[in-house]
């Protein structure tokens, strides 16, 4: 189902370039004067999560991991969208075996990035709902570009975020402000996520996004690498725990609320819309 990957190395001078995956669907990029490695989602259009992606992303955070690189940056390809969240395909009259697996795998991505010990920052150069907020309240910092949004949506759908889901962002808004936005399926825009602290600084453009990054990251060097780690761990550890205690009936309970009729039917009519949405722009 998944073919083994491809690691093709480019020379040690300039920035250091590895194709991260044989099918492409995320590439990593370490710049060699910096050391921080910059992880780039490449599913057109929007970064649907979907299987693929999900085991991509995962593979490509242990690869840096395992590369000890300086500090991990995640961005997107797209021009438009950071990531748009699970992809809704998926959830739709659904495979059930894939379906457990698309639920793994989004858990063991966020499980890999939001326990990483190296800094870790998001270059939201697009629209970040759901999963893809997920991606960016995983990260220590988030640069995101103007007029864009950010959220979890998920009511909105008739699904509800799980505690493990939600703790980036609660680790970040104050619960008041999480519960009312999640109550809500509230997505910020650009300048309202500046405001409630939902993002850290607002890019021109993507690459500023990435330089502002690597710029949060670079104020860690003179810190002692293995205290850093540590006390981030530290912070960490409570969700994590609650986490792998709970992760196995999680699966379950994704499983059946997707699988319940209502729940169908309301991602059939959210799908609709999108497409009309589309329609609506021809
Ligand atoms: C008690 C515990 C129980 C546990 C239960 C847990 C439940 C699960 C909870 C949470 C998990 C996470 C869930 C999700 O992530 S659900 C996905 C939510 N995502 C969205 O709602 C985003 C939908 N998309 C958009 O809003 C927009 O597309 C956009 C803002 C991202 C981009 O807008 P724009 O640039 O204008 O592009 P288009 O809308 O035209 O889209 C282009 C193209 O892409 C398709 N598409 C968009 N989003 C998705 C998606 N998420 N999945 C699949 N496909 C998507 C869209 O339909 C267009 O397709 P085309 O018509 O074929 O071109």
């Amino acid at each position: 189902m998944f073919s083994p990957r491809v690691v093709s190395l480019v020379p040690r001078t300039g920035p250091r370039r590895f194709m991260s995956t044989a099918s492409k669907l995320t590439t990593v990029e370490v710049n060699d004067k910096t050391g921080i490695a910059t992880l780039t989602m490449c599913r057109p259009p929007v970064n649907g999560q979907n299987l693929e992606l999900l085991l991509d992303i995962k593979s490509s955070i242990k690869e840096i991991e395992n590369d000890s690189s300086r500090g991990l940056i995640i961005t997107s390809a797209s021009p438009k969208v950071f990531c748009a969240g699970l992809d809704i395909l998926e959830m739709h009259k659904p495979d059930q075996q894939r379906l457990r697996a698309v639920w793994t795998e989004l858990q063991n991505v966020w499980c890999a990035l939001y326990g990483i010990s190296m800094p870790t920052a998001a270059a939201i150069n697009g629209h970040a709902p759901a999963g893809g907020c997920l991606l960016a309240t995983a990260c220590e910092y988030r640069v995101m570009v103007p007029d864009c949004r950010i959220g979890l949506n998920e009511t909105q759908l008739g699904i509800i975020a799980p505690k493990w889901l939600v703790s980036g962002f609660l680790n970040i808004l104050p619960k008041r402000v999480a519960e009312r936005a999640l109550t809500q399926s509230r997505l910020f825009t650009t300048d309202e996520a500046l405001q409630e602290g939902l993002i850290d600084e607002i890019a021109n453009s993507k690459e500023e996004a990435v330089e502002k990054c690597a710029a949060f990251i670079g104020t860690f060097s003179k810190v002692n690498p293995v205290a850093r780690a540590l006390t981030k761990l530290q912070f960490r550890a409570e969700n994590l725990r609650q986490f792998h205690k709970e992760r196995e009936q999680d699966v379950e309970n994704f499983l059946s609320l997707v699988n319940r009729p209502e729940v169908q039917k309301g991602i059939g009519a959210y799908l609709e819309g999108l497409k009309k949405k589309k329609a609506n722009k021809q």
